[in-house]
């Protein structure tokens, strides 16, 4: 019999300001120490905005703003099938607290390949955040 692949599904942030983006690096668990997009698991009866809400709370002390949807991915890992929603984030006000996360970084458009990106989320940078943050540079 095959088994079927969990499935998770995951709203995650990017968080913007100025030409910048906000990118996390995972203190914990199987993917500790890849970079990613905050963010974590819709529960049962959210809406990823909600959960993307709920989570930035939980993971950086903040309240946000969630903007447009920039994309989705589909990512086959090993132990599970992840579907990503990705959502453009502004910080309403005050600073970001790394309270689950291990480092950050604040990348400009030509930093975007100097951290080592989960790869699902790698997938959301090049098919959609490079040229995002090239077309918000040149307005
Ligand atoms: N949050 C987040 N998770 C990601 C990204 N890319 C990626 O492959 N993942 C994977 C890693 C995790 O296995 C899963 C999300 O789990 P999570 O650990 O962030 O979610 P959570 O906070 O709700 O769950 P948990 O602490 O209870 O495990 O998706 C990303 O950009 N952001």
């Amino acid at each position: 019999m095959i088994k079927e692949l969990k499935q998770i599904h995951v709203a995650a942030a990017v968080i913007c300001k100025d030409d910048k983006i906000f990118a996390t690096q995972r203190g914990y668990g199987k993917f500790k120490d890849g970079w990613e997009f905050p963010g974590g698991k819709i529960e049962a009866g959210e809406s990823a905005r909600q959960a993307l809400v709920r989570e930035i709370k939980e993971e950086l002390n903040t309240d946000i703003i969630v903007g447009n949807f920039i994309g989705s991915v589909e990512y086959d890992y090993p132990q599970f099938h992840l579907s990503m929603q990705v959502f453009s984030v502004r910080v309403k006000h005050g600073s970001l607290e790394l309270l689950e996360h291990e480092a950050a970084r604040w990348l400009s458009p030509g930093e975007l390949d100097s951290v080592a990106w989960l790869p699902a989320d790698q997938y959301i940078v090049d098919h959609y955040l490079r040229r995002e943050m090239t077309v918000s540079k040149d307005k």
